[in-house]
């Protein structure tokens, strides 16, 4: 078996190892693929994975012989799911992987808006406490969040874990997803339509996958609906907010403050107006990026690969 890896860097810049995949099958490794790239390389592929490399279905149509493709991700967007089905190709994913990591990015963003350790840390010192005549000083408001609502898009594995720490710190949490009724009941968590969760919610933290139907949903519209006091979270992709209406909201101070690990384009352009806009704090898609979140995904991308090789095929998608 042929397998070409398009975009390894990401997952193993080089403190993990591709062993367990270099002993399945004649295993090339590319540390990025540019889409133009794409066809060349995978031309004699029997299989493909991919982070972030888009496969269109342009890009399948000219990769006959291929018969699988390994997301190397939770998210599958990049994928023309139709395309690939139409051709025979199987999709798999890599479910669950970096739960409690994102989890916990959405966390150092949400407290880093609580606490801003990094100011005050900066303000202490650069002298502003040893000339200070109290004690005590701060240099922006500080926020407790025992006893403010948490509103969750998406109530997957993600959704799930970040809503065990919200009410851990005493949050009352809402929810909602593309049901009209919870998945599964949750302790302590009430299920709300999506415009009542956005009227009620202090913080909105999106868990969501980007699908034709959730595409830009955070627009001008919905940010109209949301406390200007709100603070909204994406971890999940940049393409669900509109992010001019977002970038606008924040300046205008009808909404508080944004927390991004995800943008629609990545790298963004330098004129993406949420680089500029008020009170918002980005992180470079870094939520899954742990080491540990890494290995397992690594260990998962290979048992799939193995799993399909072996006609039994895993967490397959489409
Ligand atoms: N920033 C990062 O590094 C990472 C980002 N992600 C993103 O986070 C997303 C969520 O990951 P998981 O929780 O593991 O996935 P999951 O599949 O366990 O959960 C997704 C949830 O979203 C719900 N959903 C689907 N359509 C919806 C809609 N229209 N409105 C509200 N909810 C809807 C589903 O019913 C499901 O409960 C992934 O799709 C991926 O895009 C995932 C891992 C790392
Ligand atoms: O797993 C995912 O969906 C990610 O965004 C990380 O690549």
């Amino acid at each position: 078996m042929r397998i070409v890896v398009l975009d390894g860097y990401t997952l193993n810049p080089g403190d993990l190892d591709w062993d367990g995949l270099q002993a399945i099958g004649e295993v090339v490794i590319y540390d990025r693929t540019a889409e133009p790239q794409i066809v060349d390389r995978a031309a004699d592929a029997d299989i493909v994975l991919t982070n972030k490399t888009p496969l269109s279905a342009t890009t399948l149509q000219r990769l006959p012989k291929l018969r699988y493709i390994g997301v190397l991700a939770t998210g599958y967007n990049i994928i023309d799911l139709q395309a690939a089905k139409e051709q025979g190709i199987l999709v798999t994913n890599v479910p669950a992987y970096s739960t409690q990591s994102v989890a916990q990015l959405v966390f150092a963003l949400l407290l880093e808006f609580c606490h801003r350790v990094q100011r005050h840390s900066d303000s202490v010192v650069n002298g502003d406490w040893s000339n200070s005549v109290d004690f005590s000083y701060t240099v922006s408001p500080l926020i407790e969040l025992s006893g403010k609502t948490i509103g969750l898009i998406g109530l997957g594995q993600i959704g799930k874990q970040t809503a065990l720490i919200a009410q851990a710190m005493g949050m009352k949490v809402l929810a909602t997803g593309s049901g009209r009724r919870a998945p599964e009941p949750v302790e302590g968590l009430t299920w709300v339509q999506l415009d009542e969760l956005l009227q009620q919610s202090d913080v909105i933290s999106l868990h969501c996958p980007l699908t034709p139907e959730t595409k830009e949903f955070i627009h001008a519209d919905r940010i109209a609906l949301m406390k200007p006091t709100a603070i909204l979270f994406n971890t999940a992709r940049g393409g669900l907010l509109n992010e001019a209406d977002v970038a606008q909201a924040l300046n205008e101070g009808r909404l508080a403050g944004a927390g991004l690990d995800v943008l629609t384009l990545e790298p963004p352009t330098p004129d993406n107006p949420l680089l500029q806009a008020r009170n918002v704090l980005i992180t470079p898609h870094i939520a899954w990026a742990t080491k540990e979140a890494r290995a397992r995904l690594m260990a998962t991308a290979i048992g799939n690969v193995r799993a399909f090789i072996d006609g039994k095929p895993q967490n397959l998608i489409g």
